[in-house]
């Protein structure tokens, strides 16, 4: 049987995004225009007020240890194991941080914050005064994400911009002070990996050596991704398989290492 509630966490599902992705909606209340005022505001209240994205920060905030990352870490993938969600999880998750402790950056860019997980993850390994710089474009992602993330105390080391990563990434320079990026972590829609990876080149912010880390690259999967990194004769690549979050289906997770 399906539940309402499903159909209403599908929609807001997708009203993120298509508001990350190329089809942006500047108003979502369009989509609802057909309804009365009453049930259109009963609607998006719904949509908005108990998501599973909700569930999980209060059920964080209930269960774990404020100011204690791992503990955070291990209460959303406690929940996520009964409801599936996109955090990289805590399978993929080791792989990333062996990755980041490789590279030992100075200067971080996460593109697709969700919940924050993975930035409360990596941002616990950096050294004091790296940045770490996480782009959501979805707003109640964001703002669940900040709450997690100062529960987790990562909040001096984590800065959230909103905002789509196609907007963002050429500002990050002049409004973020951004000189090159030594590790991104590109964990958003898989069909705009390729995109900002070109964006990223063309606005100078990858330097020779630059890693770039790609999740999901089997499942979803990101085969145009990994053929630009491959054929492109601009990166030496590495490819992690693993397993997707919470989950037997197969995944990877590809690192390309920038040649300048
Ligand atoms: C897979 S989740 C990120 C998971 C997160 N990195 C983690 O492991 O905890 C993808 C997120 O990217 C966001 N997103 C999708 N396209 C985006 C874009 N173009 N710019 C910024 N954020 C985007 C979505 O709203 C979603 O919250
Ligand atoms: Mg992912």
């Amino acid at each position: 049987m399906v539940s309402v509630y499903g159909v209403l966490e599908d929609v807001r599902n997708l009203l993120c995004r298509k508001q990350g992705g190329s089809h942006r909606i500047k108003d979502h209340t369009q989509l609802l225009k057909p309804c009365n005022p009453l049930s259109r505001k009963r609607i998006i209240t719904s949509i908005m007020a108990d998501s599973k994205e909700q569930r999980t920060l209060d059920y964080v905030l209930q269960n774990a240890v404020r100011g204690d990352p791992q503990s955070v870490l291990d209460f959303i993938d406690k929940f996520s194991e009964n409801e599936w969600a996109m955090h990289v999880g805590n399978v993929k998750g080791p792989i990333v941080e062996k990755v980041v402790t490789e590279t030992d950056p100075s200067t971080c860019l996460e593109l697709g914050t969700y919940c924050g997980y993975s930035a409360i993850r990596i941002s616990r390994l950096l050294k004091p005064g790296t940045r770490f710089l996480t782009i959501e474009s979805c707003p109640a992602n964001a703002a669940i994400a900040q709450q997690m993330i100062d529960f987790a105390g990562m909040q001096d080391k984590v800065k959230i911009l909103q905002g789509s990563s196609q907007e963002i990434i050429p500002r990050l320079k002049a409004d973020h002070q951004v000189e090159t990026l030594d590790f991104v972590f590109i964990d958003h829609w898989s069909e705009c990996y390729t995109p900002d990876t070109k964006l990223l080149e063309e606005c100078g912010l990858l330097r020779k050596g630059s890693v770039l880390l790609a999740d999901n690259v089997v499942y979803p999967g990101a085969p145009d991704f990994l053929e630009y990194v491959r054929t492109s004769g601009r990166y030496d690549c590495t490819n992690f398989p693993t397993h997707l979050q919470y989950s037997k289906k197969e995944d990877a997770l590809e690192k390309a290492v920038y040649r300048g």
